[in-house]
């Protein structure tokens, strides 16, 4: 068998847990929580968890803006980018998944560098 990112994350409540556990750290993260300040982030918990299950090749469906527009006068450097993901890597740890899990993810949402961090 080949299991999909997608059931490898746990399904909906595996990727649930981890944009949950997730967002907190975003917030509490001193080299990147300001960016995080009077951000809806009720509407980003969504938009993310949709995201991830995406990218993961399950049964959802995006709903947020497009990613270059979003992250567009954010100002995003590669040491937030760096931050955000070692954050995630933590979250990750935390529902136990395996660092091949971790970076099956990982390695999908790599290719949004492009649109995160701007010139
Ligand atoms: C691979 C990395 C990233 C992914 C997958 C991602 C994904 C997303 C998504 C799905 C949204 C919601 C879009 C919507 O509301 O329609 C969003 C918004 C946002 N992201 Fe990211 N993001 C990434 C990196 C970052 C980084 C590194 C920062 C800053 C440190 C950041 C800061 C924000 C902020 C502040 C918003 C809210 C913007 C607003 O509501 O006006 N993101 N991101």
């Amino acid at each position: 068998a080949d299991p999909t990112l997608f059931d490898q994350l746990g399904g909906k409540p595996g990727i649930v847990k981890i944009v949950d556990t997730l967002l907190p750290k975003l917030q509490s993260d001193p080299r990147i929580r300001a960016s995080f300040d009077g951000i809806d982030m009720h509407n980003l918990s969504l938009r993310l968890k949709e995201q991830i299950c995406v990218v993961a090749n399950g049964p959802c469906t995006y709903r947020g803006k497009d990613m270059k527009l979003i992250h567009d006068g954010l100002h995003i450097t590669d040491a937030h980018f760096n931050a955000l993901v070692e954050d995630l890597q933590d979250a990750m740890d935390e529902s136990g998944l395996s660092p091949a899990v971790q970076n099956r993810l990982l390695a999908r949402l790599a290719p949004m560098h492009r649109d995160v961090v701007q010139p």
